[in-house]
C-alpha cells in the first residue's frame, strides 16, 4: 500500500532531526525535516502537513521549554486545526502534560522508541484530517510557491532574523542588493510572515512598465481613458489589496512616475487614469533596487524625499561572494531540486567540484549558482557532479585563475566550522560538506585540523 501522510519534524539537534526522519521516512509519505523554528511561519503557510513534531527545547532555552510554548501557540495561530506533537527531555512529563492543556495532541519523551513514537504519530495522524478530498491540489498547483530562502552564514542569519522582525509590522521595507542576490524571494518571504500573508503579493517590475503605462499598470484606468482602454481595469495598488506590493527595479522610475508614486504613498489613495474617484488603499510596499539609491539622490536621479518614504527599514542582502559559507548548501539545495525535477541519479558534488564553487566569485550570485547546477544536473550521467559539468570548458574562470581568495584558508574555516557544529562528528559533517568521509579526513590531516 502506498504511504500517506505528511509530517514536519523541527528541532535544532540535527542527529534528533536525522533519526526521526530516517525512521519516519519508511512509514510516510512525505516527512521534511526543520532546524530553525524562525521557519515555522513560512513552512505552514506554504505547506499543508498532518502532523508537526516540534521540539520544546531550542538552543537559546535549553530548559524550561518557554521557547517551544511560544512556537507551540504560533503554530495553533497559524493553524487551529494543526496537530502537533511534542518531543521533550525525558523527565519533563509535567511540562509535555502542560503543553498538552496548551493544544498539543501528544508527546514523547526523548530519546525515544522507535515502536513509541511511531505508534504517537500514527494515532496523531488518525486525529488529522483523515478524508483525502478530491479536490486537493496536486503537486502542479503548488509549483509556484516560493522555494525557502537557504542559508546558514551568520549574514543570512541575522539577515533572516531581522526579516522575521519587521514581517509583522506594515513598514516599508527597501531591499537592496546585487542581481540575483535573492530580493524577490526575501520579499515574498515577507509577506509570508506577515498577517498579510492570505492576501495577495503582486510584483511590478518598474524595468519592464514602459513609461508611458506607468499609471495605468500601477493605479488602473476607466474604460474610454485613452484609445485601448475598453474596460476599467484595475491597477496594481489596488490588486494587491490588503496584501504586499513588490515593487522591484524603483531606481528605473523617471523622475516624473516618481513624483506621482509619491504623491499615492503620501496621500495613501489611487486615482485611476481617466476617473475623478479617489480610491483607498491597504498595502503593504516593499521595493528592491540593485542600484545604490543614495548615489542616485546625490546625482539627481532619485528623490530623496521618495526614498525616505519607502526605506523606513532598509535590508542589504550581501552578494553570494560574500557568504561562502553558504554556496555548498545552496548547490546542494539546487542539486536535489533539480534531481528530482529531471529525475536524475546524481547524488553528490565531487571535492574538486566543491572547491571550485568556493573559489569561484558568481557575478551573477545565487541566480548564476542556480542555473549552473541545473545545467550540470542534467548533463551529470553518474551519481557525482564534476566540475566540467558546471563550469563551461572555454569559461574565463579557470582552475588556476587567482580569483582573489584564498581556498586553503577558505576550505580550513569552512571543515572547522561543520565540525564544530556537528561535535566533531566526521559522517555528519562530511555530508554537510558535500564531501566523502575519507576526503574530510585527508583535509583535516591536510590542514592539521
Ligand atoms: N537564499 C536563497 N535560497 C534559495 N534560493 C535562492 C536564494 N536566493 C536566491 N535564490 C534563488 O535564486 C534566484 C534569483 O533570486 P531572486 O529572483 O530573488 O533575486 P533578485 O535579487 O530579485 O534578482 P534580480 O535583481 O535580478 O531581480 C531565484 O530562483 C531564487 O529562488
Amino acid at each position: 500500500m502506498p504511504h500517506t501522510g505528511t509530517i514536519l519534524i523541527i528541532d535544532d539537534d540535527w542527529d534528533v532531526l536525522r533519526a526521526a526522519q530516517l525512521l519516519l521516512k519508511r512509514h510516510f509519505a512525505k516527512v521534511e525535516g526543520e532546524r530553525n523554528p524562525q521557519q515555522i511561519p513560512y513552512l505552514l503557510n506554504n505547506n499543508q502537513y498532518d502532523v508537526i513534531l516540534l521540539d520544546m527545547n531550542f538552543t537559546r532555552d535549553r530548559s524550561s521549554g518557554k521557547e517551544g510554548f511560544l512556537w507551540l501557540d504560533r503554530i495553533l495561530d497559524l493553524n487551529p486545526q494543526a496537530v502537533v506533537i511534542l518531543f521533550t527531555a525525558y523527565g519533563d512529563v509535567e511540562m509535555a502534560v502542560r503543553a498538552i492543556k496548551a493544544g498539543a495532541a501528544d508527546f514523547v519523551l526523548k530519546p525515544w522508541e522507535n515502536d513509541k513514537l511511531l505508534a504517537t504519530v500514527r494515532s496523531a495522524m488518525k486525529e488529522s484530517v483523515p478524508e483525502p478530498k478530491k479536490e486537493e491540489p496536486g503537486p502542479e498547483d503548488k509549483k509556484d510557491l516560493p522555494s525557502p530562502i537557504i542559508g546558514e552564514s551568520p549574514l543570512m542569519q541575522a539577515l533572516l532574523e531581522t526579516a522575521a522582525k519587521i514581517a509583522g509590522t506594515d513598514a516599508n521595507v527597501l531591499i537592496l542588493g546585487e542581481n540575483g542576490t535573492g530580493k524577490d524571494l526575501l520579499a515574498r518571504y515577507i509577506h509570508q510572515l506577515s498577517a498579510r500573508s492570505n492576501q495577495p503579493f503582486v510584483p511590478a517590475d518598474m524595468g519592464a512598465i514602459p513609461e508611458t503605462l506607468f499609471e495605468s499598470e500601477l493605479f488602473g484606468h476607466v474604460k474610454g481613458a485613452f484609445t485601448d482602454a475598453r474596460a476599467d481595469r484595475k491597477g496594481r495598488f489596488e490588486e494587491a489589496d490588503k496584501g504586499t506590493i513588490f515593487l522591484d527595479e524603483i531606481s528605473n522610475l523617471s523622475l516624473p512616475a516618481q513624483a506621482k508614486l509619491l504623491n499615492v504613498l503620501q496621500s495613501r489613495v489611487v486615482v485611476p487614469v481617466g476617473s475623478n474617484k479617489q480610491r483607498s488603499l491597504n498595502v503593504r510596499l516593499i521595493c528592491a533596487s540593485n542600484r545604490d539609491l543614495e548615489k542616485m539622490v546625490d546625482e539627481g536621479s532619485f528623490r530623496q524625499d521618495l526614498l525616505y518614504r519607502i526605506n523606513t527599514i532598509e535590508i542589504q542582502l550581501p552578494p553570494l561572494r560574500e557568504r561562502r559559507e553558504d554556496i555548498v548548501l545552496l548547490a546542494q539545495h539546487f542539486l536535489e531540486q533539480y534531481r528530482d525535477k529531471y529525475k536524475r541519479e546524481v547524488r553528490r558534488l565531487s571535492d574538486s567540484l566543491v572547491s571550485q564553487l568556493m573559489r569561484y566569485p558568481w557575478p551573477g550570485n545565487v541566480r548564476e549558482l542556480q542555473h549552473a547546477i541545473e545545467r550540470a544536473v542534467i548533463l551529470a550521467q553518474s551519481d557525482l557532479l564534476q566540475p566540467e559539468h558546471v563550469f563551461k570548458k572555454n569559461s574565463s574562470f579557470s582552475k588556476d585563475a587567482d580569483t582573489g581568495f584564498n581556498l586553503e584558508e577558505t576550505e580550513r574555516e569552512l571543515i572547522r566550522k561543520a565540525l564544530r557544529e556537528f561535535n566533531g562528528s566526521i559522517t555528519e559533517a562530511a555530508r554537510k560538506l558535500g564531501l566523502s568521509r575519507a576526503a574530510l579526513y585527508r583535509r583535516i590531516e591536510k590542514y592539521g585540523i
